[in-house]
């Protein structure tokens, strides 16, 4: 048996599983440094930083903690949290798997660690999904009985009545609320479809929730492509088949995440093209996610695309502005933030698309304030997000309209952008351009050359140096370029 892999301690599977609720700024803000200090019998004491995080944590994190803790512990822990230096390796990320391994050595959970993953190490897309059935089997006992299991890894937090509604989600929205009130009735497959971060996840769990709340013996199992793919491969080493097709083929309702990573994998196709159908002909619901429609996933098996279109393909738009100053208004709500209506609608007109990262941003915002005690206003808002905004600017602005904003504000041709024409009135707005285009795009500086009449990625390397030059020693041209980046990162 492959045993060199430490196994994971509970507290890390627990930590692990937390990790797909959150941005990767808000896991790292809140979660990253909490560590393992004490295990009891029925509690545990969680060390945190500073009182602040403590305050935080307590009054805003502490339920889905606690359910995620239960669920890897086998058992209910009350938590403590305590102020506490990281352990000295906890930098490292072996360290922290080190110490909680030696912490949870004292007591019951060693016993329940070693049966968490027999000897495997944590997987990495493990935190996409929670297969409920694989994570939490082999640890739950008679105290924490089998329909407990789902509620435990739906987020808590993704339910119908946390989710806003506008007319870009109203059609998904008012579809998952048929399929949870008459599963396997309604339509089947519900295929929700829309770009990252806009809220597709979330409709699937208050789909899983509210089934369970109507019926809380139903099996409903989500989980992400990524974590089906990686059991049935594990499945295949292991020669356990038979054991992984009746984890899934005994659902009544399941909830497979981000489909359109089944892309390519013919043989998980294959597989899950057998676990939908005997799903479907026993009137089991099935609900799919994807970012795309189903006939636009590359290299996906016409038959399960024409499957994935049976039932109803519901799309989620972005939001609009009403939307997101309603979303960020029952977020801040929700996160018992006071945050100014003047922040709100700054963030609202700001960002747009991602409604991820208008929560990250929210809760950017609303951390400084309660880590500082300053008021927040407008301009503090801007600096604390100036790096979301050039993040959006950046997967929001094309090479041409930046050439085109600048010809304007210098008052040249946008042709002269790709002229061959040299005078200074036209080469120095070329250079901004190509500068800007360095800086708020992720366009690679032969890209940026081509689109500038075919130039080479040593004349854009040497126009983004004059441009720094530039910046250091013309405070009016320092002005211009300080102006133009603004506007463009709007
Ligand atoms: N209409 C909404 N109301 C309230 N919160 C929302 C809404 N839409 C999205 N969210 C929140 O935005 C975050 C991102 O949503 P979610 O994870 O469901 O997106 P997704 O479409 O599944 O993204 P991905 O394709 O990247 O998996 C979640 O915290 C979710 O609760």
């Amino acid at each position: 048996m492959p045993t060199a892999t430490l196994a994971p301690s509970p507290w890390e599977t627990a930590k692990t599983s937390l990790k797909q609720f959150f941005s990767e700024d808000v896991f790292k803000m809140w979660f990253e440094p909490l560590h393992c200090i004490e295990l009891g019998e029925d509690t545990i004491t969680l060390g945190v930083p500073n009182d602040f995080a403590a305050i935080w944590i307590q009054e805003n994190y502490l339920d889905l903690i606690s359910k995620h803790l239960s669920l890897a512990y086998g058992r209910e822990l009350s938590i403590t949290l305590q102020k506490a230096a990281p352990p000295q390796s906890a930098h490292a990320h072996r360290g922290h798997s080190d110490s909680a391994a030696l912490l949870d050595g004292q007591g019951n959970a060693r016993g329940s660690s070693g049966a968490v993953s027999g000897g495997r190490g944590v997987n990495d897309h493990a935190q996409t999904g929670t297969g409920f059935d694989r994570d939490a089997s082999p640890r739950l006992g008679a105290a924490a009985p089998e329909r407990r299991r789902p509620e435990a890894t739906l987020n808590p937090r993704n339910t119908f009545d946390t989710l806003v509604v506008g007319a870009n989600n109203q059609m998904a929205h008012a579809a998952a609320m048929a399929v949870a009130q008459a599963p396997a009735q309604a339509y089947n497959p519900l295929f929700l479809y829309g770009d990252t971060g806009l809220g597709k996840t979330h409709l699937m769990h208050a789909i899983g929730h509210a089934i369970l709340q109507n019926r809380p013996d139903a099996r409903v199992v989500y989980l992400s492509t990524e974590r089906f793919t990686n059991e049935f491969i594990q499945a295949l080493q292991e020669n356990s088949l038979t054991k992984f097709r009746q984890r899934y083929r005994r659902a009544s309702v399941l909830l497979l995440d981000d489909v359109q990573f089944l892309a390519g994998k013919e043989r998980i196709q294959e597989e899950f093209f057998h676990t939908f159908n005997d799903l479907f002909e026993s009137g089991k619901q099935i609900v799919l996610s994807s970012d795309r429609r189903a006939s636009e996933i590359q290299q996906l098996e016409a038959r399960l695309v024409s499957r994935f279109e049976w039932g109803l393909p519901a799309d989620i738009q972005a939001p609009d502005y009403e939307t997101r100053v309603a979303i960020l208004r029952s977020k801040a709500a929700t996160l018992k933030a006071d945050v100014p209506h003047e922040v709100i609608t700054f963030i609202a007109q700001r960002l747009s698309g991602n409604v991820r990262r208008l929560e990250g941003a929210l809760i950017k915002v609303s951390s400084y304030a309660a880590l500082t005690g300053r008021p927040l206003d407008i301009p503090t808002a801007e600096k604390l997000l100036q790096d979301v905004l050039i993040e959006q600017a950046q997967n929001l602005l094309t090479i041409d309209v930046i050439q085109k904003r600048v010809a304007d504000h210098f008052q040249i041709r946008h042709s002269d952008m790709t002229s061959k024409r040299r005078p200074n009135n036209i080469a120095i707005p070329r250079q901004i351009a190509m500068f800007l285009s360095r800086k708020l795009t992720k366009h690679s500086l032969q890209d940026i050359g081509d689109a500038f009449g075919g130039r080479d990625h040593g004349t854009v390397i040497h126009a983004c140096k004059a441009v720094d030059n530039m910046i250091e020693q013309d405070p009016s041209m320092r002005g211009s370029i300080e102006f133009l980046k603004t506007q463009l990162a709007r």
